[in-house]
């Protein structure tokens, strides 16, 4: 295999080729298992599971399930096996360099410890608190890039649940100036889609940066009242566009000193209507030399250029479409003859989704609501949350999820990205994602399902399935990431039961090894 040097190409006039859609890295080693055929897909009427015949479906479900069970365990306490002790996600990632010229102390290495980026002591003393032991891939490549002075800027791609928010927080953490006349203004700010992420962007940041005494990680999200005219003086701030735009305007965030711009899910950011316009406003109330940092699972076609236009002249890491989905994630898929079934199937999973922690997403709120409320009617007790709650609300309700007070929640999109719940250990897509024009919508599936097997662990997605435009949804999201689902088989729910239960026993397993020496979730 080449090696990264030979894999890099220098870009011309000084702008970097391609983007997520050039990638032209090379995998390692990503196995993403296989059941099924093409011809499963065929038409509605002989759904996957009829046309293999259930034994056959069940037999390999279950053979992979244990492998996969396998791969989590022996990963999990396998000595040095991986970043921290935990199962490595196979993954290899593609790194172009804005400039080479620029770059004299050849910053392409990559780093295999955190001690060998030349952080203060007191910022590795965060890393060890977050019982880090070891830089994953992203890290390793990302880092160096994004401590080389001068700053340069970056787009950075990598898996769900493989650490990239560390890689921003640490860039963040080591640019900070705590000097008397620096110590109360805003330096570093990142941008995120929800106020859930925002919030748990700063408890990132604040256990990291928990050595600096003088560090100050602020939040600018929608805020009660009383609490609105209150001016930021945290060199870090970390929040959501709107919110950020407007203290920005009301003079109340000093944006004078801010050297650092990072975008959290950034082709989400940069996309969509009203995100995209407003984190353009609030880049252009920054100084021009910011550091402009862009992280993200995906980066669709259609934001690549546009990002390296927000970006320019970015330091790339990006992964291929083939290479996006977690090896950990076993993506099953339920044909429900009817929306009557696709309720009775999700009652049905009750059972398995409070083994550990679960997410049900849903498509609109009133079927958010309207879930819970005959869920909560019928006896099994669900939260639900969306875009529809005040701040207030929303926050009760997602540390409650976070604490493991309630273990099955009912969400839209509002939660499809960045949150990270160790104890997630089922995603159902009770609908799937749609781009609102008829099609399947591949890169929200992927941070839905991105909610479990977060760093190494494994986890289970399961899609209802109702109908011939859910078959083809389902078709397309398949196509698009060059795998195939695995049909449960519908008429058997002891099967399902023994399935599923393999692989979440598995995650209890890794969970039960973080305790001696993994990181454990944040909690706010
Ligand atoms: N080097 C490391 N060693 C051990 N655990 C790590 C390391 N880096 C990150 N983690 C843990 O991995 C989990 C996932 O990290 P993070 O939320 O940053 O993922 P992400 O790549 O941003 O995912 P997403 O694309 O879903 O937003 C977190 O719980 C984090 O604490």
């Amino acid at each position: 295999m080449a090696s990264l040097e030979d894999r890099i190409s220098k870009p011309q006039n000084g702008q970097t080729e391609g983007g997520a859609g050039a990638s032209t890295g090379t995998k390692i080693a990503a196995s993403t298992s296989v059941t099924g055929g093409p011809e499963s897909w065929a038409d509605e009427t002989s759904a996957a599971d009829t046309n293999s015949g259930p034994s056959t479906v069940e037999a390999k479900a279950e053979e992979e399930m244990s492998s996969l069970a396998k791969s989590q365990t022996d990963g999990a306490t396998h000595e040095g096996g991986g970043a921290s002790g935990i199962y490595e996600p196979s993954y290899e990632v593609d790194v172009q360099l804005s400039d080479l010229q620029k770059d004299s102390g050849n910053p392409l290495h990559s780093i295999k410890s955190f001690e060998e980026l030349g952080l203060d002591d007191k910022i590795l003393m965060g890393i060890y608190q977050m019982r880090f032991t070891k830089p994953s891939k992203i890290q390793e490549k990302a880092l160096p890039l994004l401590l080389i002075n001068p700053p340069q800027n970056m787009i950075g791609q990598s898996q769900s649940g493989t650490g990239k928010t560390a890689a921003f927080i640490l860039n963040i953490l080591a640019r900070l100036d705590f000097s008397d006349g620096m110590v109360n203004k805003p330096q570093a700010m990142v941008l995120a889609p929800s106020r859930e992420l925002a919030r748990q962007i700063m408890g990132v940041c604040q256990v990291m940066g928990q050595s600096l005494p003088l560090l100050k990680v602020e939040a600018s999200i929608p805020v009660e009242k009383s609490e609105r005219g209150k001016h930021i003086t945290g060199q870090v701030v970390i929040g959501t566009p709107g919110t950020t735009m407007d203290l920005i305007r009301r003079r109340q965030l000093d944006a004078t000193n801010i050297k650092i711009l990072v975008l959290d899910e950034a082709d989400n950011m940069l996309d969509q209507q009203g995100l995209g316009d407003q984190c353009i406003r609030v880049k252009h109330l920054l100084p021009r030399n910011v550091q402009v940092v862009l992280f993200s699972a995906t980066f669709p076609d259609h934001v690549v250029e546009y990002a390296s236009k927000f970006a320019p002249n970015s330091n790339t890491i990006t992964l291929r479409h083939e290479e996006l989905t977690v090896d950990g994630i076993k993506q099953l898929y339920l044909n429900c003859p009817t929306e009557t079934d696709k309720y009775d199937s999700l009652i049905r999973l009750y059972g398995l989704m409070t083994v550990g922690s679960s997410i049900i997403f849903v498509r609109t709120r009133k079927t958010a609501l309207e879930i819970e409320r005959r869920m909560n009617e019928e006896g099994h007790t669900v939260a639900c949350l969306t875009g529809e709650f005040d701040g207030t609300q929303r926050d009760v309700i997602i540390d409650s999820f976070r604490s493991g007070q309630s273990k099955v929640l009912i969400a839209t999109n509002v939660l499809a990205r960045g949150i990270d719940v160790q104890t997630v250990s089922l995603v159902i897509n009770y609908d799937l994602p749609d781009d609102g024009r008829g099609n399947a919508d591949p890169q929200t599936y992927l941070h839905r399902i991105g909610r479990t097997g977060r760093f190494g662990r494994v986890g289970v997605s399961i899609s209802l399935i109702t109908g011939p435009r859910s078959h083809h949804m389902i078709k397309e999201i398949s196509d698009y990431f060059a795998i195939e689902m695995t049909p449960l088989p519908h008429n058997d729910w002891d099967k399902v039961e023994t399935i599923i239960k393999k692989v979440i026993k598995s995650t209890r397993a890794s969970a039960d090894y973080n305790k001696a020496g993994a990181p454990t979730d944040i909690n706010m």
